[in-house]
């Protein structure tokens, strides 16, 4: 059975991503992209359906894990009666068209018996691979339909049933080294690469991005080991960022509420930019917009919501039905099909991210500005239809209430940009269309009686995404409808103490079952307690907040207050950015500084 979500580990290339186990065991690995199909997939059914352990032998009676500092280099200790090992975990950035990932043992105390399995199952937990030795008797290869896996071992490994297998021992000083690489079959196998001269290039390229870190303050380092997961979903070759590093980690343990997240959201993506360019990243922001400007090339109608992580439209949502799912939660999805979706926040988003980074410095691009023209001609024809909003809802389309303010934030930000910076358009036309927007908002969206805004035209339900009007600037937070707002959500929609996105009984998301507190909520909640002057709850939630991350600084997207364990796709880049948003607006608050962006 896989490990509780909290105990995984995050590793990557930026091109892919692993995780990997307090236990020493590596329980899921796309090869060779984030959204490629796993060779190891033990994370949503058993060990038999793919992982790589190391481990000591005997009984483990305490482990110690940690980053390498400024790095996504992972190192866990293993304690055993008999001694103590480091298991150094990472991958390496960039060498084109293949994937490594390495592993390497130190003895640090006593003498350690140690084994090794690798069970390597192609296609989401199902092939079974042509297995063989290399010639030099110092690997394998494991090959199936178009990939192919070579694994260097300084330790002897044979074929047992289905899986190789190896044993070995580990004193103080020694160190016992694996590498792995991936590339496409019909290639020749490769020469075996240095693995301790590929930690120490992980290590310098990892510490020569985190160290620009700009950000300051009393959360610095939890702030940087998010920008640094946020780097490790961002594909450094087309600058697409993926939601989360998994698939269908369930949102309820044994529920259906689970998602295929390794692809790029308009949304998520803008925001994860956000958060670059309030620490003072701009690169990745150039990169992106050039990603947006290819992903939505094309007739304006056509945007989606969502793309493959070099802009394919194509997601096509599909149940592996071979794989139990993460402690039985079922099914296991791949694609997804909310990037069929009407989602009219997305405009806002995007408008909001590209004038914010010109702010922040990124050059005019005629073309990029041509593109939000273009997207902006379609949103003045679909603005007021209903969408399925924020939260991707499966139970049809609605008015929803945050939906139309990003809306508003589209054409806000679009005119600001002609103000601002000089950039042409109709914007006599699109001040029209704000103010109608505005005017609609707060005479169909806000309940007099309740004395909050509500989740959509007409409704009494609540939403969490309504803590974002005031941060985007819709209202101001002194104002009484929006005092009333985070008056009724902390009325309603807390939940031992951490906020749910909305309430699941409603019964209208198509869903059944129910789901977590929402992280990325509940830091909004923080960022509205700053933003109201309430210091002492923005800085009681947020210590609470982080005290949720698990003992790597990483954060999935839910939590399970009654079962007190992260749930849901890990790691999460919403998450992390709302922690990342939240951290510097209450820098910013603490110093008299305007916040950021
Ligand atoms: O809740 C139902 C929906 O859940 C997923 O969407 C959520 O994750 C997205 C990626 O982080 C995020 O952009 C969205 O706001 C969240 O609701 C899932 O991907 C959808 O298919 C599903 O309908």
């Amino acid at each position: 059975m896989a490990l509780r979500i909290e105990d995984y580990g995050l590793i990557g290339d930026r091109q892919t991503t692993a995780l990997v186990g307090k236990d020493g065991s590596i329980d899921f690995l796309c090869l060779p992209r984030f959204d490629s199909d796993p060779c190891f997939a033990a994370l949503l059914g058993t060990s038999d359906n793919g992982r790589w352990l190391i481990a000591p032998e005997g009984e483990i009676i305490k482990t110690h894990r940690y980053y390498r500092e400024d790095t996504l280099v992972l190192e866990t200790e293993m304690t055993t009666a008999t001694g103590t090992i480091r298991l150094t975990d990472c991958m390496v950035p960039h060498p084109h068209d293949t994937t490594r990932l390495v592993r390497q043992v130190t003895g640090l105390d006593g003498n350690v018996d140690m084994k090794t399995e690798l069970v390597f199952r192609f296609g989401f937990g199902k092939i079974v691979p042509w297995v063989q030795r290399l010639p030099d008797g110092k690997g394998i290869t494991a090959v199936a339909g178009p990939d192919m896996v070579v694994i260097w071992s300084e330790v002897e490994l044979e074929g047992r049933d289905h899986h190789t297998a190896g044993e070995f021992s580990v004193a103080a000083g020694e160190t016992v080294t694996f590498g792995l690489e991936w590339l496409q079959s019909h290639r020749r196998v490769p020469h075996e690469f240095d693995v301790k001269a590929s930690i120490a290039t992980a290590t310098e390229k990892w510490q020569s991005w985190a160290r620009r870190v700009p950000v300051e303050g009393r959360w610095v380092e939890i702030v940087k080991r998010s920008l640094i997961t946020l780097k490790a979903l961002t594909h450094w070759e087309t600058g697409g960022i993926v939601a989360a590093a998994t698939t269908s980690l369930p949102e309820e343990l044994g529920g259906e509420r689970n998602w295929d997240y390794r692809y790029c959201w308009l949304r998520d993506a803008s925001f994860t930019l956000q958060a670059f360019l309030a620490a003072g990243y701009r690169e990745e922001a150039k990169a992106w917009r050039l990603w947006l400007d290819r992903a939505v090339a094309g007739n304006p109608d056509d945007i989606q919501i969502m793309y493959g992580i070099a802009g394919e439209r194509r997601l096509a949502e599909w149940t592996v039905d071979w794989l139990a799912g993460y402690e039985n939660s079922r099914p296991v999805r791949v694609g997804n099909a909310a990037a069929e979706q009407r989602q009219l926040d997305v405009y806002g988003e995007l408008l909001d991210t590209l004038y914010q980074g010109h702010k922040g410095g990124l050059k005019h691009d005629e073309n990029s500005w041509q593109v939000r023209c273009n997207l902006l001609g379609n949103l003045e024809t679909i603005w007021a239809e209903p969408d399925e909003g924020i939260w991707e809802v499966r139970g049809g389309r609605q008015q929803f209430v945050h939906s139309k303010v990003m809306a508003w934030v589209a054409f806000d930000r679009a005119i600001r940009s002609i103000e601002e910076f000089g950039y042409e358009g109709p914007v006599e036309c699109w001040r029209g269309i704000r103010q109608q927007i505005h005017d609609q908002v707060c005479a169909h969206g806000f309940d007099t009686s309740m004395n909050s805004f509500v989740q959509a035209y007409g409704s009494t339900l609540l939403d969490a995404s309504l803590l974002l009007l005031t941060m985007v600037g819709f209202l101001p937070p002194d104002d009484p409808r929006m005092i009333g707002t985070v008056a009724a959500i902390e009325r309603d929609l807390l939940q031992d103490g951490f906020v749910r996105r909305y309430n699941t009984s409603g019964g209208n998301d198509g869903l059944s079952g129910t789901e977590g507190v929402f992280l990325a909520c509940s830091f909004w909640l923080v960022d509205n307690y700053t933003l109201m002057g309430r210091k002492d709850d923005a800085e009681e939630l947020f210590g609470r907040l982080i005290a949720l991350r698990n003992d790597l600084g990483l954060f999935s997207e839910e939590y399970d207050t009654k079962n007190k364990r992260q749930i849901g796709n890990f790691p999460q880049a919403f998450t992390h950015v709302a922690l990342v948003n939240a951290a510097l607006r209450m820098h910013a608050a603490e110093h008299g500084k305007p916040a950021p962006l």
